[in-house]
C-alpha cells in the first residue's frame, strides 16, 4: 500500500514573523510552493512538508545576520531555493545570485523565484567549477551541497578578493573543520568560527561554518625578482 502524506502546508511558527517581518506573505507563498510544486518536482521530499517551515525556510532565513547590508552573495548547490530564496525573501537588500546544475530544478527555481515576484535574485545554471571568473562576490552560502573541504574547492574561487564561506552545517561543522583545517589553510583560510543563528525562533538553531578567505595570489615573475 501507498505511504500517504500530508500535503497541506503547514502553519508558520511564531518565530517566523519575528524573521520576515512584513514579508511574511512572500514567505508563505514560498512555503506553499514548496509543498506543491516543489514536491512534485522532486525538489523536496514529500515527508519534509510538515516541517517545511522549521527545518527549511526559517532554519535557513535565520542565518541571514551573516551578512551585512547590501552583500552580494552566491548560493551554490541552491537545489529548491535554500539557503538563498528563503535569504532574498527575509532581505530585501541582498543581491542573491543562485547556482544550480540540474536544468529542472533552475527552471523550477526561474519560475519560483518570478512568482514570488523577487526581482533581488539571479538564477545561474551550471557547477560552481563552472562560474570562476565568470560570477563572484564577497560571500558564499551552501547548504547540503559537500563535505567542507570540497565545498570551499567550489566556492573559494568565486569568492571576490577577502570573502567568506558561509556553509551551512549540522552538528558535524567542528569536526568537518578540524579535519579538513589543513586543506582549508591552503586555499587562504584566515579565520574559522561555529555559529549559531536563530536560538530564540527555533528549537534546534542552525550552525554555520563561517570561513573567512584571503585568497592566495602568486606573486608575478616581475616581484619575484625583487
Ligand atoms: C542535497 S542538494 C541541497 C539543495 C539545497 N541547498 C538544500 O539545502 O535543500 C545538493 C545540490 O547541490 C547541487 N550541486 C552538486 N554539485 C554541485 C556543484 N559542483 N556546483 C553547484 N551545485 C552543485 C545539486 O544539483 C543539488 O541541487
Amino acid at each position: 500500500m501507498d505511504e500517504e502524506f500530508v500535503t497541506e502546508p503547514p502553519a508558520a511558527p511564531s518565530g517566523a514573523a519575528a524573521v520576515f517581518g512584513d514579508r511574511m506573505p512572500t514567505a508563505h507563498c514560498f512555503v506553499e510552493i514548496l509543498a506543491d510544486t516543489g514536491v512534485s518536482h522532486g525538489l523536496i521530499g514529500p515527508r519534509e512538508v510538515p516541517r517545511l517551515w522549521e527545518r527549511h525556510v526559517l532554519n535557513c532565513a535565520v542565518i541571514e545576520d551573516a551578512f551585512p547590508e547590501d552583500a552580494k552573495l552566491i548560493d551554490v548547490g541552491s537545489g529548491a531555493g535554500l539557503p538563498g530564496v528563503a535569504l532574498a525573501i527575509a532581505r530585501l537588500d541582498l543581491d542573491v545570485h543562485l547556482v544550480e546544475p540540474m536544468q529542472r530544478r533552475t527552471e523550477w527555481l526561474t519560475h519560483t523565484v518570478a512568482d514570488l515576484g523577487l526581482e533581488n535574485v539571479t538564477v545561474h545554471r551550471g557547477r560552481a567549477e563552472e562560474f570562476v571568473g565568470v560570477l563572484s562576490a564577497p560571500f558564499v552560502t551552501a547548504r547540503a551541497v559537500a563535505r567542507i573541504g570540497k565545498l570551499a574547492r567550489w566556492c573559494v574561487p568565486l569568492l571576490s578578493g577577502p570573502g567568506t564561506l558561509v556553509a551551512m552545517k549540522g552538528r558535524s561543522a567542528h569536526e568537518e573543520l578540524e579535519s579538513d583545517r589543513r586543506e582549508l589553510t591552503k586555499m587562504g583560510l584566515v579565520d574559522a568560527s561555529v555559529n549559531e543563528h536563530g536560538a530564540t525562533v527555533l528549537e534546534e538553531p542552525t550552525l554555520t561554518l563561517d570561513l573567512a578567505f584571503t585568497p592566495k595570489v602568486r606573486p608575478s615573475k616581475k616581484s619575484k625578482r625583487h
